[in-house]
């Protein structure tokens, strides 16, 4: 099966102001196979994006690899990205300026058809039943829909170009908090139905639990804690995740969310 994700040490810096280095991304290993859902969980700041950003060869890296299917990830930018680094596609957190407000839905979503494979290749219509948006949304423009349709409608987008791996950077973060469990889940149906893994990267460590098989903790550019989730939660090794976790709201009364 197509779409190994391999990252192995990898290291983006960023140049401040005063020669002074920042080590966004600081030494990260990991891997996602094809058909899984890695969550990404840490604090804002902590190298989320920047990761996210170098898998998808958006951004440089200063040492390491990140490999897709074997190949080197290379960094030539967004609109010059290789055939096969298509079949990583981004969904964005902000719903609102990822999509082209002068275009139509449906034409949008046909752009992302022309990526993919004539012999995988889906519809408009087909990809809008996916995220459970009417068939008609195809005619009408972003502006016409709410953040959360709008986010389903980057979902249909990504999807359209039958990518390998799917990754939602802070997806749900800009979505009402009602809404952010249901496009949470309805990502990663989309993408598993359509053979596609996902890396869900969130702050938020009670959606992460829901939608993901397992989690990675990053905490100032470092990986510093993987595993099932359900055990990552039953005992976080690392004393970051131990707070992050403890810090996620009490929901039944006895410190634990609800399952999931
Ligand atoms: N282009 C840039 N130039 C300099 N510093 C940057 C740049 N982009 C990000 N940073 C810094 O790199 C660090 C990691 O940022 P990043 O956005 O990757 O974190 P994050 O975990 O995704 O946080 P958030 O969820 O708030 O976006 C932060 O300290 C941020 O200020």
């Amino acid at each position: 099966m197509a779409g190994q994700l391999t990252v192995r040490d990898a290291h983006v810096t960023y140049k401040l102001p005063g020669r002074r280095l920042l080590a966004a991304v600081d030494g990260v290993s990991f891997d996602l196979a094809p058909g899984e859902v890695l969550g990404l969980v840490g604090e804002s700041g902590c190298g989320k994006s920047t990761l996210a950003r170098a898998i998808c060869g958006l951004e440089p890296l200063a040492s390491g690899t990140v490999e897709f299917d074997g190949q080197p990830v290379v960094t030539l930018g967004l609109r010059r990205r290789p055939a096969h680094l298509l079949r990583i596609q981004m969904v964005f957190q902000n719903p609102y300026s990822s999509l082209n407000p002068r275009r139509r839905v449906g034409e949008q979503i046909a752009d992302a058809l022309a990526i993919a494979d004539a012999s995988v290749r889906s519809s408009v219509g087909q990809l809008l039943d996916d995220v459970e948006l009417e068939r008609s949304a195809a005619g009408m423009f972003p502006h016409q829909f709410s953040g959360g349709q709008r986010q389903r409608i980057a979902i249909a987008r990504a999807m359209g170009a039958r990518p390998d791996i799917l990754v939602g950077d802070e997806p749900i973060a800009s979505l009402d908090a009602s809404l952010q469990a249901k496009v949470a889940t309805l990502m990663r149906d989309v993408a598993l139905k359509n053979g596609a893994s996902l890396l869900f990267i969130s702050h938020d460590l009670s959606v992460v639990r829901v939608v993901a098989d397992r989690v990675a903790v990053m905490q100032a550019g470092r990986i510093v804690e993987t595993g099932p989730v359900a055990s990552v939660w039953s005992h976080p090794a690392d004393p970051y995740t131990q707070r992050l976790l403890a810090a996620i709201p009490v929901a039944d009364g006895l410190g634990r969310l609800p399952a999931a």
